[in-house]
C-alpha cells in the first residue's frame, strides 16, 4: 500500500494552517482518507481543524518555557528537538493510519530548515516509515506587490528545497486576495521568475541610492535575478480557494509529484458506496 505525506511549510501567516483545512476537505471531497497532522507545538488553544496527530499532546512551548524559562523561540526549537529524541512516540501515533495520506502543518520559522536540522530528520522518518514525501512551500500573494518581500519567500522557499531534498511544489497563496487589475502577464512573471523584472524591481527598491550599472548593488541585484531565472530554481503553481478548478490543477501536480496510486492497483480511492467518515470509525 502506498503512503503519502504533504509537508507544509512556509512564513508565518502565509496560510498553512488554512491550506491543510482546505486541502482536507478537496481530498475527502475526492474520497480519500486524509489526515492532518499539527507539528505546530505553539499553537494556542484549538486548532481550526481536526488533527490525527498533534504534538502538543507531548510537548507544549508553553511546557518548555516553564521547565527551562526560556523565550518562545528557544522554547520552540526545545520542543522540536524533544519530538526527535522521542520520535518513537510519533511512530506509534502513525501507526494508527497504516496506508493513509498525511497532510502535516508545520511551523512557521525558517531556523526548522537552516541552523537545526529538525525537519530533514522528521522526513528521513517519514522516509523510512515508507511514505512518498512532498513538500508544499507557501508563499502568501501579496508579497507580489513588494518584491524584495517576494524575494526573501523565494528564499525561504529555496532553503527548503536543498534542505529538504523532498519532491517540491512552491504554491503563491492567497491568489483571492490579488487585485483585481493583476494581469495574467504579471502574475507570469512572478510565476516563472522574470529576472531582470526582479533585478529592476529590487533597484527601484533601492532607489535611493542612485544605482548606477556599476554599483555592487545594483550587480547584486543582477546577480540575484539571474540566478533565480537562469536556474530555474523556484516556479510557483497559483492556488486560489475560491475556485474549485484551481485546487484540482494543484491536486494534480502534487499526484503526479508523490506518484499517487502507482503503488497499488487502481489507485486509493474510496469505492462511492462508502462513508468515509464510517469507513474511518471501522
Ligand atoms: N483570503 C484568504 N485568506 C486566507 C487564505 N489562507 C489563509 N488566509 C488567512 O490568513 C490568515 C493566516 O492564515 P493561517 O492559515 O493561520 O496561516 P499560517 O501559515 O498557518 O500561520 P502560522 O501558523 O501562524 O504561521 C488567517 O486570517 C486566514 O484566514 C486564503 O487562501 N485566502
Ligand atoms: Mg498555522
Amino acid at each position: 500500500m502506498g503512503k503519502y505525506a504533504q509537508l507544509v511549510v512556509g512564513p508565518a501567516g502565509v496560510g498553512k494552517s488554512t491550506y491543510c483545512r482546505r486541502m482536507f476537505d478537496h481530498l475527502r471531497d475526492r474520497k480519500r482518507r486524509p489526515h492532518i497532522v499539527n507539528l505546530d507545538p505553539a499553537v494556542p488553544g484549538d486548532l481550526p481543524y481536526e488533527s490525527s496527530i498533534d504534538v502538543r499532546s507531548l510537548v507544549t512551548v508553553e511546557d518548555m518555557m516553564q521547565e527551562y524559562g526560556l523565550g518562545p523561540n528557544g522554547a520552540l526549537m526545545m520542543c522540536l528537538q524533544y519530538l526527535m529524541e522521542n520520535i518513537a512516540w510519533f511512530e506509534e501515533e502513525l501507526n494508527d493510519f497504516p496506508d493513509d495520506y498525511l497532510i502535516i502543518d508545520c511551523p512557521g520559522q525558517i531556523e526548522l530548515f537552516t541552523t537545526v536540522p529538525f525537519v530533514k530528520g522528521f522526513v528521513e522518518m517519514l522516509v523510512r516509515n515508507g511514505y512518498h514525501v512532498c513538500t508544499i512551500a507557501l508563499v502568501d500573494a501579496s508579497y507580489i506587490a513588494d518584491i524584495p518581500r517576494f524575494l526573501s519567500g523565494t528564499f525561504v522557499c529555496l532553503a527548503s528545497m536543498v534542505k529538504l531534498e523532498t519532491a517540491h511544489i512552491n504554491v503563491l497563496s492567497k491568489c483571492d486576495l490579488l487585485p483585481g487589475g493583476t494581469s495574467n502577464q504579471d502574475l507570469e512573471k512572478i510565476l516563472q521568475p522574470d529576472g531582470e523584472y526582479l533585478s529592476r524591481e529590487l533597484d527601484r527598491g533601492m532607489a535611493v541610492r542612485r544605482l548606477s550599472k556599476t554599483d555592487r548593488f545594483a550587480r547584486l541585484n543582477a546577480a540575484i535575478g539571474k540566478i533565480i531565472e537562469e536556474y530555474s530554481l523556484v516556479r510557483y503553481v497559483p492556488l486560489n480557494f475560491e475556485e474549485e478548478e484551481s485546487v484540482e490543477d494543484l491536486l494534480e501536480q502534487i499526484d503526479m509529484t508523490l506518484q499517487f496510486g502507482e503503488d497499488e492497483e487502481g489507485g486509493r480511492e474510496i469505492p462511492d458506496d462508502v462513508d468515509p467518515e464510517e469507513d474511518d470509525e471501522k
